[in-house]
Formats: structure tokens, C-alpha cells, sequence
């Protein structure tokens, strides 16, 4: 049963939150950017408190506030809530203990509680309104035309700001996954080894790395296509995935090569985590024909004055044992070898 005050819902409720998922902003940190609206907002309106408030499923979740500290409140009692029912319109609610929306509302009765309310709501350019900018006080008031104009022009400026931070994540995720099989690409793999490489370096750790190469690959694209090519390697890196561990970073270094970056591995913890994705690989069911890899393991201590390279070079060294020793297997680097 919803609480008899309850907000009603907006018309296009499901697909409102379908809208405020794809901002994949809920329970972020604050961020400097929202701040500054919520305090312009604050100053202009000459109010103790501005907040920017989402509305969610059940609650509302606030981005920013200034002169408050908030972060969720249930939707129930969520004066925004309202605000979000008519998108074009800038709520204002002069005395909330004189509107009967309000006025049973335990945020409004409870001692200190607010007494002013306006909020513009927060409109993407489908039509969606995800929350509002408001900015609240403990006495009955009004805003003048001017703060008005002005607080539907922050408004805007928010939803700017959520489109900009939207943007800014997609590129982020374009340069860094590659496209066909949806892991990162070489570029991140690149800023990781040396990320974690300095990491290890400075705790005296371990870093493990395996390289995985798809056996005989060529053949199955000359036999099958180059579209079923393109759809094993996108299914192995699936199945690699799913056998590796949580911590452990997995890249597609280039054509069908993929490599893991194994956080905190020494050779011996390494080796079973290999073998699974050896294993993992085989046992899956292929159609038409079945698809393996041979896997090459090294683990370094990183020391000064030696690069992320070696590393490289010694899984990759351990890569081609595996292949000449017959594929579908696992060698860990022991020491230069002839080949
Ligand atoms: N379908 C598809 N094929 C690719 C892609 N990138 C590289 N390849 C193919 O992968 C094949 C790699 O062949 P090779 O390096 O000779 O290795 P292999 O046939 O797997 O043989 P071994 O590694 O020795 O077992 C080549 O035919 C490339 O054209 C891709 O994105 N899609």
C-alpha cells in the first residue's frame, strides 16, 4: 500500500528511471560541479539550503547539497517528488504547512523542519524529469521573478552538467574497450601494467601476467570466415573472463592474443588460475568445431631500473614453449630457452 501521501507517479515512470539509470550517477560522490550550482543556487535564492535531488524508485537520492547534509530521503516524503509531476513547471511552495500536500509531511511538522520549497525540475531533452534543483527554508517566503529566471537557468545548467559527465564516461569507455570483445584494449592494458608494475614495485609484490593465444586461429578464419573468426574471439574472451578472478585484468593485446594481468601472483598462484582458462576454453561447447588456447605464465617481482617489458617478454617467451610443445597448454617462464 503507498502511503496516502505519497507522490503519484509520473506518467512515463518506467521509462523515466530507464533515463536516470543511463546517467549511472545514483550513489556517486559528491562532485565539484554539481557544488557550484547548489551553491549559485543558494546565493541567488538567498536561502540556508539548495539541494540537487534524483528521484529513484523508492527514495530520493541527492547529488549535491549546500547547507544540509542529506543523502537519501524515501520517496514518500520527497517534496521533489512532486516537483518532477509537471516538467515544465517551477514548483514553489510559499508555506509547506499550509498545503495539504505537505503538511502531514514529517520533514515539514518535525521541529526545524522546511517551511519554503521551490524546485525546478531536472529535464533531459526527452522529456524526462529526473529531479530537481531546489532550494528549501525554514520560514514561509517567495521568490522574486528574477530568482525564479534564475533558478530554472541552474536547472538547465545541471542537466547540462549530467549530460557532460554521461559524455565524458562514454569516451572513456570507447578508448579503453575494445569493441569486438568487450574487454579492455590494449591502451588500458598498457596504463595498467605500468600503473600495477610501480604498485608492485613499491610493495615488494609479485605481478603475475599470462598471454592466451587462440591455436591455430588462422586456419578456423580461412576455413569458417572471418565473421565466425570474429565471433570465437569474442566468446573466448568471455569464457577467459569468467575463469579469471575478480581482481585480475584482462585486455585483448591484439588479433587473437589476450592478455591477463594477475594482481599480487606469484608463479605458484598463477598456474591454477592458467590452467582453469586453459581448461575453461576446452571443455566450452563450440559450434561448429572446438576452439583452444595455449597460455604462457610469468611473474615478476618488479625491481628498480627494470621495465614493465620484461615481464611482457618472458610470458610471451612461455607462450611460444606452450605452442611448440604442442598448444592447448600451459608454460610458465623458467629461465631463456631455445626454440
Ligand atoms: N576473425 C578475426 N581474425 C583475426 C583478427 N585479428 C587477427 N586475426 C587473425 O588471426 C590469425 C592469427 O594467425 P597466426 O598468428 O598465424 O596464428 P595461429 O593460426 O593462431 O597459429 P598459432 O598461434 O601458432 O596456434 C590471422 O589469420 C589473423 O588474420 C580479428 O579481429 N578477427
Amino acid at each position: 500500500m503507498p502511503h496516502p501521501d505519497a507522490p503519484p507517479l509520473p506518467e512515463n515512470e518506467a521509462q523515466r528511471l530507464q533515463a536516470l539509470r543511463r546517467y549511472d550517477i545514483l550513489d556517486t560522490p559528491p562532485e565539484q560541479a554539481f557544488d557550484d550550482l547548489s551553491m549559485l543556487a543558494r546565493l541567488v535564492c538567498d536561502t540556508p539550503t539548495a539541494l540537487i535531488n534524483l528521484i529513484d524508485d523508492e527514495r530520493q537520492w541527492t547529488k549535491s547539497a549546500v547547507g544540509a547534509e542529506v543523502s537519501e530521503l524515501p520517496r514518500s516524503l520527497s517534496l521533489c517528488a512532486h516537483a518532477i509531476l509537471q516538467p515544465d513547471v517551477l514548483m514553489e511552495v510559499p508555506d509547506a504547512l499550509a498545503d495539504p500536500r505537505f503538511a502531514h509531511n514529517p520533514m515539514v511538522t518535525r521541529e526545524g523542519g522546511l517551511r519554503f520549497y521551490a524546485g525546478v525540475p531536472l529535464v533531459t531533452a526527452e522529456g524526462h524529469a529526473l529531479g530537481s534543483l531546489c532550494v528549501i527554508d525554514v520560514r514561509p517566503r517567495r521568490l522574486d521573478d528574477a530568482q525564479r529566471e534564475a533558478l530554472r537557468a541552474l536547472g538547465r545548467q545541471v542537466v547540462t552538467q549530467l549530460e557532460l559527465r554521461r559524455l565524458a564516461r562514454w569516451f572513456q569507455t570507447q578508448s579503453t574497450v575494445d569493441e569486438l570483445t568487450q574487454v579492455w584494449n590494449r591502451r588500458a592494458f598498457d596504463q595498467r601494467l605500468a600503473d600495477e608494475w610501480a604498485r608492485h614495485g613499491r610493495r615488494t609484490e609479485p605481478l603475475g601476467l599470462l598471454m592466451i593465444d587462440v591455436d591455430h586461429f588462422k586456419r578456423y578464419n580461412d576455413e569458417l570466415g572471418h565473421p565466425a573468426g570474429d565471433r570465437v574471439l569474442s566468446e573466448v574472451a568471455s569464457v577467459v573472463g569468467d575463469a579469471l578472478r575478480g581482481t585480475d585484468h584482462l585486455s585483448r593485446y591484439g588479433g587473437e592474443e589476450f592478455v591477463a594481468i594477475l594482481p599480487t601472483t606469484g608463479v605458484n598462484g598463477a598456474m591454477p588460475v592458467a590452467q582453469r582458462v586453459r581448461q575453461a576454453v576446452e571443455r566450452h561447447a563450440w559450434q561448429p568445431r572446438g576452439v583452444t588456447v595455449s597460455v604462457g605464465l610469468a611473474s615478476l617481482v618488479p625491481a628498480k631500473d627494470v621495465p614493465a617489458q620484461q615481464l611482457l617478454e618472458r610470458a610471451d617467451h612461455a607462450l611460444l614453449l606452450a605452442k611448440r610443445r604442442g598448444r592447448n597448454r600451459v608454460e610458465a617462464f623458467a629461465g631463456w630457452q631455445p626454440l
